[in-house]
């Protein structure tokens, strides 16, 4: 064994994901002191070879996938050690994959007897177990895609140091180059690069860069432990970009196994089908949201304490979600209902909803201003049944409450309906949530606060919402420059106007978003099929 912390504490998830093409010609070497080498078999078509090389022993095996599309469960394979406290380790992985409805098998290199005071004891699995457990799952458990996940850790959140010289070796020349992602903290990436300073958000870029030149496809050094910050700055790197993920910092002394739970997500993110970045996202609010649920949670007497992997999710029926998650381009075509015209033409709710849908939009949001709680709950319950039929997102206006009781999608809420921090808290990392900006600094906070989309306006004049400041296609463009998030562009929107907005041409703008050009009319299908068209050929004009 070359280092027991080496096998103890760093984690490495290999994806495995039933799905998507074959691509696994890639090899991987020195896994764990295990050679791991995997490949098509072109003589057996379906199959996969791998071998499995400890101790100079190879182990040689062959993977089935030929019934891997009846299999379509997303798996994460975590290799890592375990800890008895269950705040870290392979205890946080499961708990994060279960958590995020993805499948864990694992495979123990260590266990430890640790609790939250500190480790007392570690006891190194002999290698040529490690392998055989490897064998185990990958000679039995189906695989088409793998990526790499690697958590380098060395230093833990309080500063223990976990890792050697040996090992720090083992990472730069041989598992950062074909990892597909690689999670340092602040003082993890400063090891990686001989002890670099590593005080500011600068800092970070520069070490995201410098880490990447070691070979994986990705860099996310994690900013929690950043001095002087009162948010938790993330810098993403992909070889092309950077991407600074801001979210509030939790204040809590249950931060032990974010590291963990944060690669966990990722993996089980990435076998899910995400983009990498999108996979990174929706790991850091899932850590947020943990960690703010369990802030008060009392377990342990020591300093740093565990979090509760599910109360965030305790509250939060999932079972009838829509099986795709949100798309900047579901903001195309945005119906947004008002019970006074619904009321005007005689229909219902869920008869406008229902029309609009045919006719072609792309997301639906329920601004029923004057409706009592009850009937805005049932008539949302049947509109998203009708929403879900077509595949198409529902959304509640204002009403976090109604959102959460009839298992919306989401909500759009406005600068001063709940703030969107609070809204992500109640409603789940997972929900949609669209907020109204004006201003770039709007947008700028809407990004920081955990929102997915951003509506714009009133960019003309609009009888729909009183007292609202028209910001006109200039302040809609400034918004839309500012903006990492999509935006959807909302107030007096038409058919004889429509292009002139989707025309701006500025990337983030994906669509508008109305109310009376589709609702106050006699015929709610044709005038969303009209309104179709003409941002159809003004989004192909302007591509
Ligand atoms: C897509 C979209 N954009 C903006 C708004 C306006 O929301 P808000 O500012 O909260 O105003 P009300 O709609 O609540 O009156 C919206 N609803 N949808
Ligand atoms: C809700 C809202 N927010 C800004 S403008 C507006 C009203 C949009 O309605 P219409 O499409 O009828 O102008
Ligand atoms: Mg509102």
């Amino acid at each position: 064994m070359a280092n027991a912390h080496f096998l103890a504490f760093n984690h490495l998830h290999l994806h495995l994901q039933i799905s998507s093409p074959l691509v696994s010609k890639r090899v991987i070497k020195r896994f764990w002191n295990c050679d791991i080498e995997y490949s098509t078999n072109y003589q057996r078509p379906g199959f996969l070879n791998m071998k499995l090389q400890a101790n100079g022993a190879s182990i040689p095996t062959s993977i089935n996938t030929a019934d891997s599309q009846h299999n379509k469960t997303p798996h994460v394979l975590t290799v890592a050690g375990s800890d008895s406290g269950a705040g870290a380790g392979i205890q946080a992985d499961l708990k994060a994959c279960a958590a995020r409805r993805v499948y864990c098998s694992t495979v123990i290199t260590a266990v430890t007897a640790q609790n939250t005071l500190g480790v007392q004891g570690v006891n190194i699995v002999p290698e040529e177990f490690v392998a055989q457990q490897l064998n185990s799952v990958l000679s039995d458990m189906h695989v088409d895609v793998a990526a790499l996940v690697v958590d380098p850790v060395m230093i833990s959140t309080s500063g223990d140091i976990l890792a050697g010289p040996s090992v720090l070796a083992g990472f730069r020349e041989e598992l950062l180059p074909m990892a597909d992602i690689v999670t340092p903290n602040i003082k993890e990436a400063s090891v990686l690069l001989g002890d670099v300073p590593m005080n500011s958000v600068s800092d970070m870029r520069a070490a995201a860069k410098l880490i990447h030149d070691l070979g994986p496809r990705s860099v996310l050094v994690k900013g929690g432990d950043l001095p002087n910050s009162s948010d938790a700055i993330d810098i993403f790197f992909d070889g092309e970009n950077f991407y600074e993920l801001r979210s509030r910092r939790v204040n809590t002394r249950n931060t032990h196994g974010t590291g963990c739970t944060m690669a966990s997500c990722i993996a089980a993110e990435l076998a899910k089908g995400s983009s990498m970045l999108s996979a990174v996202k929706i790991a850091k609010r899932f850590v947020e949201t943990a960690l703010d649920y369990s802030k008060d949670l009392a377990i342990g007497n020591g300093v740093q304490g565990p979090f509760d992997h599910f109360l965030a999710l305790k509250n939060i029926n999932q079972s009838s979600c829509r099986s795709d998650r949100f798309k900047p381009n579901d903001l195309f075509l945005y119906a947004v209902t008002d019970s006074r015209m619904n009321r005007k033409w005689g229909r219902s709710i869920a008869e406008a909803v229902k029309a609009a849908v045919e006719g072609g939009a792309t997301i639906v949001q329920l601004r029923e201003k004057d409706a009592e709680t009850k009937d805005f709950v049932d008539a949302a319950k049947v509109c998203l049944k009708i929403c879900h039929s077509y595949g198409v997102p529902l959304l509640i206006n204002d009403r976090i409450d109604v959102a959460l009781a009839c298992d919306a999608d989401g909500v759009h809420v406005g600068q001063s309906d709940m703030p969107v921090h609070l809204a992500r808290s109640l409603l789940g990392p997972e929900k949609i949530i669209g907020v109204s900006c004006k201003t770039p600094e709007q947008a700028q906070q809407a990004w920081v606060d955990g929102a997915d989309y951003i509506g714009s306006g009133g960019v003309y004049p609009t009888n729909t919402k009183e007292n609202n400041r028209t910001i006109g296609l200039g302040g809609l463009k400034e918004v839309c420059k500012a903006s990492k998030l999509p935006v959807v562009a909302i107030g007096g929107i038409g058919l004889s106007n429509a292009r002139a907005v989707m025309e701006i041409g500025v990337p983030s703008l994906k669509g508008v978003a109305v109310v009376s050009t589709l609702f106050d009319r006699e015929c709610i299908s044709t005038e969303t099929r009209n309104l179709h068209a003409v941002i159809s050929e003004a989004a192909l004009l302007t591509q």
